[in-house]
C-alpha cells in the first residue's frame, strides 16, 4: 500500500562511507535528515579491505576530518594497527594507513549516526526517486511508503543491480552477502541518467588458526601512532601484527591452468574493474614475467579469526581459489571462511554532476561515493561530506562549497571525476594532485578547517584551538628566521657532530634548516630560547622551513591556476555557436558546462587551442 511516511529536508539513500558522512553533515548543519540503508548491518560496512587510509587515501581522511567529518575519528577509535607509509620519501607523500577492527568501526559509526540530533536512521530499500519539474521532491521505498524531501543524496555504493561472480557461479547479490538494490537503477534511468557497469573484487577471508605465521614476515605497526583526526590527542593500543608472504610459480601455474573458468576471461563480467587493485589472475596475466606477488595477512578485528588476504582478490571458481591459496608459504592448510568474489554494479557518469555533486539537471539531487564511479571508502567519505554540506547550503540558499585542485585532494578528486568520463573505477593517488607539496596530510587543517567552521561543522571551541595552533606555527617560523647561529666554536662543534659544514659567518636558524642533515629536533642545542611546543606544531614548522623554496614555487603556480579558474563561464553557453571551436570540443563543453576556463581546460578532448578560442570569445562577450 502506498502512503506518505514523513517529510525531511534531506534524504540520504545508502549508509555506507559516503552516506554516513553526507547524513552527518546535513544533520549537524541542522537539517532534518533521513538516512536509508537496505540493511542496517551495512552501516559503514567495509566489504573489502579492513583498512582506512594508504597512499593518497590517508590525505582524504585527514581532509574529511579537517572539514568536520567523522571518518578520521572513527578509525582512530577502532584501529588495531597503524603505519605512516612512505616515510622514506618527502612529506608530500607521507600517508597514514590503519587496520580497522571492522565490526568495531561499523558499530561506532552506527552509534554516532544514531545519536546525532536531526538524524533518523531507517532500514528501507529506496526504489524510486520522485522528481517534479526537474526537482527532487521525494523517495519511495519498497514497502510502498513515500518520504517527501527538499534534497536527496544518493550513496548506493556497489548495490545497484549487483551481480556476484565466482567462476561459473553467478547470482544477483550485494556485497558481503547483502541483497542488491533491484529497482533504483530503473528509476535513475527514467530520470534521464545514463548508467554504466563497473566491477570490483575482493579476496577470501581465511581462518587465522589455519595459517602458519612462522613462514611469513611480520609487519608491525608504528611505535608511536599518528592519529588521523586533528582532534585525537594520542592513541595507545596493543597493536595486532600483520604478515607478509608471496605467491610463487605453483600459484601462477594453477591460475594459468584455470583461466578459462574465470568470468573475466570468458567475458561474463562486462563491468570494468579498477586498474590499480587488480585481481590475482589479472596480475598474473598482465605481469607474466613476474614470478611472485606480495600478499598481506590482515586480521579483520580483535575478536575474530577472520583474516583478509590482501593482494589475492579473485573471481576464479572456489575450488581453484582454495588450491591456489594453498600453494603459498604459511597457507598450506588454509581454511576459507568467506570466498573471494567479484561484484558488478550500476553507476552513473559523474560528468552529469556539478562540482557541488548536485545533478546538473535535477535540482536538489546529489550523488556521492561508488555510485559516481569511484572506488574506496575514503573517496566515498570525501564525496559524502561535500554532497552533504552542499545539500545543506542549498537549503539555506547559501553559496556552495567547492574545493579546487589547489585546496584539497577532495578538490582534485571531484574535479577529475566531473570533467573526465572515467572508463574504470577511480582511485585517488598522490600523483593525481599537481600541487601535492601544498596538499600534505599534515596541513589539512590549515587548508580546510576555516571552511569547515564557516559552514558550521567545526565547533567554535575546536576552531579556537586551531587558531592557536596556526598562530604558534607562524610565530615559530618567524622566530626561527630571526635566531642567528653564530660561527662560534661551540655552535660549530654541534654542527660537525651533525655531519654538516661548519659556519664561517652567522646564519639564521631558518636558513640552516634547509640542510638535509639538519632538522628541528637536532638544532635544539643551538637554540637556547626555543619555546616548548606540541609535536604537531614542530612538525609543521620543520616542513615549512625545510621546503620553503619548493612551497613558494608551488604557490606561484597556484596563482597562475587561480587566474584561469577566476575566468568564469556564463551558465548555459551554447558552445556550438562559438566560431573556431572544434566539434568534439563543443560537444564535450556542452555536456560538461564548465564553470570556469580552468575547468574547461581539464576536460578530456578539449585542446589548448580550443581554450584559446574560448578565451577570446569570453573576452569579446564580456558583460553580455
Ligand atoms: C567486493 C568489494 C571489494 C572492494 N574492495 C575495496 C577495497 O579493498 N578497499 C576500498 O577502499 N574499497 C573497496 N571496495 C569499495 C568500497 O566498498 C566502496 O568504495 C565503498 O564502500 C563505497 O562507499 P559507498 O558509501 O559509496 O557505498 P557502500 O559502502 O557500498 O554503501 C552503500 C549503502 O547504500 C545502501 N543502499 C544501496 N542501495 C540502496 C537502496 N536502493 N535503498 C537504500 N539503501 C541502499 C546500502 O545498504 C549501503 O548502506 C570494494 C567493494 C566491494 C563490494
Amino acid at each position: 500500500m502506498e502512503y506518505t511516511a514523513g517529510h525531511y529536508d534531506t534524504i540520504v539513500i545508502g549508509a555506507g562511507h559516503a552516506g554516513c558522512e553526507a547524513a552527518l553533515a546535513t544533520a549537524r548543519m541542522g537539517k532534518e535528515t533521513l538516512l536509508l540503508a537496505i540493511n542496517l548491518d551495512s552501516v559503514a560496512m567495509m566489504p573489502c579491505n579492513p583498512s582506512i587510509g594508504g597512499t593518497g587515501k590517508g590525505h582524504l581522511v585527514r581532509e574529511i576530518d579537517a572539514l568536520g567529518g567523522e571518518m578520521g575519528k572513527n578509525i582512530d577509535a577502532t584501529m588495531i594497527q597503524c603505519r605512516m607509509l612512505n616515510t622514506g620519501k618527502g612529506p608530500a607523500v607521507h600517508s597514514l594507513r590503519a587496520q580497522a577492527d571492522k565490526k568495531a568501526y561499523q558499530f561506532r559509526m552506527k552509534a554516532v549516526v544514531e545519536n546525532t540530533e536531526h538524524l533518523t536512521l531507517r532500514q528501507q530499500e529506496a526504489t524510486k526517486l520522485i522528481v517534479e519539474d526537474q526537482k527532487i521532491v521525494g523517495v519511495q521505498v519498497v514497502t510502498g511508503a513515500t518520504y517527501t524531501c527538499e534534497t536527496c543524496v544518493v550513496c548506493t555504493g556497489t548495490y545497484l543491480k549487483g551481480k556476484i561472480f565466482m567462476g561459473e557461479v553467478q547470482y544477483e547479490g550485494g556485497p558481503n552477502g547483502m541483497f542488491p538494490a533491484r529497482f533504483l537503477s530503473d528509476s535513475l534511468e527514467e530520470a534521464g541518467f545514463h548508467l554504466q557497469r563497473f566491477k570490483t573484487g575482493t579476496p577470501a577471508r581465511v581462518d587465522a588458526k589455519t595459517l602458519d605465521y612462522t613462514k611469513m614476515i611480520v609487519q608491525k605497526g608504528d611505535e608511536i601512532i599518528t592519529p588521523f583526526s586533528f582532534e585525537t590527542e594520542a592513541i595507545a593500543i596493543d597493536q595486532i601484527d600483520c604478515y607478509l608472504t608471496y605467491t610463487n610459480e605453483a600459484t601462477h601455474r594453477i591460475i594459468n591452468a584455470n583461466l578459462d573458468r574465470s568470468p573475466l576471461v570468458t567475458g561474463d563480467v562486462v563491468g570494468v574493474g579498477p586498474r590499480y587493485c587488480p585481481s590475482i589472475e589479472t596480475k598474473v596475466m598482465r605481469f607474466a614475467d613476474k614470478d611472485h606477488h606480495q600478499m598481506f595477512m590482515e586480521p579483520e578485528g580483535r575478536n575474530t579469526q577472520e583474516v583478509y588476504v590482501q593482494g589475492m582478490s579473485s573471481c576464479l571458481p572456489e575450488d581453484v581459489q582454495i588450491a591456489l591459496y594453498r600453494t603459498v608459504p604459511g597457507m598450506e592448510h588454509v581454511a576459507f571462511m568467506r570466498s573471494a568474489y567479484a561484484i558488478e554494479y550500476d553507476c552513473i557518469h559523474p560528468t552529469e554532476l556539478k562540482a557541488t555533486l548536485e545533478s546538473k539537471r535535477i535540482r536538489g539531487l546529489f550523488f556521492a561515493g561508488q555510485i559516481n564511479g569511484t572506488s574506496g571508502y575514503e573517496e566515498a567519505g570525501a564525496q559524502g561530506i561535500v554532497a552533504g554540506i552542499n545539500a545543506a547550503l542549498l537549503l539555506d540558499r547559501k553559496e556552495p562549497m567547492i574545493l579546487d585542485r589547489s585546496q584539497a585532494y577532495i578538490g582534485v578528486l571531484i574535479d577529475d571525476i566531473i570533467n573526465e568520463d572515467a572508463s574504470e573505477p577511480y582511485r585517488m593517488m598522490t600523483s593525481r594532485a599537481e600541487y601535492r607539496l601544498l596538499l600534505r596530510q599534515d596541513n589539512a587543517d590549515l587548508r580546510l578547517t576555516p571552511i569547515g567552521h564557516r559552514v558550521g561543522l567545526i565547533s567554535e571551541e575546536r576552531y579556537q584551538r586551531f587558531l592557536q595552533k596556526k598562530t604558534a606555527i607562524a610565530d615559530e617560523v618567524d622566530r626561527m628566521g630571526c635566531v642567528t647561529v653564530p660561527p662560534s666554536e661551540s655552535a660549530n662543534a654541534i654542527l660537525s657532530r651533525l655531519g654538516t659544514t661548519v659556519l664561517k659567518s652567522g646564519m639564521p636558524l631558518g636558513q640552516l634548516m634547509k640542510r638535509p642533515e639538519i632538522n628541528y629536533a637536532n638544532t635544539a642545542a643551538l637554540d637556547p630560547q626555543r619555546p616548548a611546543l606540541p609535536n604537531n606544531v614542530c612538525e609543521e614548522v620543520e616542513i615549512q622551513l625545510k621546503y620553503e623554496g619548493y612551497i613558494s614555487k608551488q604557490i606561484k603556480q597556484v596563482e597562475q591556476f587561480k587566474k584561469l579558474e577566476s575566468k568564469r563561464i556564463p551558465e548555459g553557453l551554447h558552445y556550438h555557436h562559438i566560431e573556431g571551436l572544434r566539434l568534439e570540443a563543443a560537444e564535450k563543453l556542452n555536456a560538461v558546462q564548465p564553470m570556469s576556463l580552468g575547468q574547461a581546460s581539464r576536460i578530456s578532448g578539449v585542446s589548448p587551442a580550443d581554450i584559446a578560442v574560448l578565451h577570446v570569445y569570453l573576452e569579446n562577450h564580456r558583460g553580455e
